[in-house]
């Protein structure tokens, strides 16, 4: 999955995609590298970040999704509004991507019902400018695990079917780093729950903490995608669905490596 922000402020990419034309070219050369699904955002999820107007995030990502989706791409739509998925579908969309799991927006679910469309369930406790505060676990994956399982229960009841359903642990959602690899080593356990596992690394900084100077200076976002590369790989290796990435190309090959690794053992 490949990521455009269509967005000013994001962490990893803020502006670049932000021009529409922009916006599409990109997800085209993503496809290009080997994405099978781009995903546009038009709201920045990063910590602290303001909330955009709906009107805002419409005109962002409606317009990028709709060239897209019209060029044979599958497209995801990073919102968290179910007006915003409703426009996405009707503009082509076929995956609603929503960070909080159904719980910023309660018409969400049913769209996702009424439409039919893949939904990503992810881990969420609460928007940006306060969710660090949420990041107390006595053990995050049993929580994450057990916080994802009553979401699901609450969209099946709202309509959504299993079949539309992915989940997502929200690495970096009121999680820190800790959190963060407790998570990754725990997809197994995520695994049990019987969904496709959608994972989202990339570039976060947990992995620049990790790989940070001696004198403790955290390694810059854009600097990060080598270590992206080595999640992507253990966590297919894990059994992660998908993975959501910045740099495409790269993170395509790391799947194949994990793929033909996992076909030569299931010889043994
Ligand atoms: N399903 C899912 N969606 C997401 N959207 C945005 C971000 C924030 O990262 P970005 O600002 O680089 O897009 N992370 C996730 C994630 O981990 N999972």
């Amino acid at each position: 999955m490949g990521v455009v922000n269509v967005t000013p402020d994001s962490f990893s990419d803020g502006g670049k995609w932000f021009d529409p034309d922009a916006a599409i070219q990109h997800g085209f050369d993503l496809v290009r590298e080997g994405a099978d699904i781009v995903d546009v955002g038009g709201e920045s999820t990063r910590p602290g970040a303001a909330r955009v107007s709906q009107e805002e995030e419409l005109a962002r990502v409606v317009p990028v999704i709709r060239e897209l989706a019209a060029g044979g791409v599958v497209v995801s739509v990073d919102t968290m509004r179910a007006e915003v998925a409703k426009a996405a579908v009707e503009a082509g969309a076929r995956l609603v991507n929503d960070v909080s799991g159904g719980l910023a927006d309660p018409e969400m679910p049913r769209v996702v019902a009424a439409t039919g469309v893949a939904y990503v369930v992810m881990h969420w406790r609460g928007h940006s400018h306060d969710m660090d505060s949420r990041a107390i676990y006595t053990d995050v994956v049993t929580e994450v695990r057990e916080e994802l399982s009553k979401r699901v229960d609450l969209v099946l009841a709202e309509g959504v079917t299993e079949e539309q359903i992915v989940l997502d642990p929200g690495l970096g959602f009121a999680k820190n780093a800790e959190h963060n690899w407790a998570l990754l080593a725990g997809i197994p356990h995520l695994a049990e729950l019987g969904f496709p596992l959608l994972i989202g690394a990339s570039r976060k900084r947990f992995l620049g903490r990790l790989l940070a100077d001696p004198d403790g200076t955290p390694r810059p976002f854009s600097r990060c995608d080598d270590a992206t590369l080595a999640v992507t790989a253990l966590a297919a290796q894990a059994g992660a669905w998908c993975v959501r990435v910045h740099e495409v190309g790269p993170n395509a090959d790391a799947v194949r490596v994990a793929a033909a690794w996992k076909r030569a053992g299931a010889g043994t």
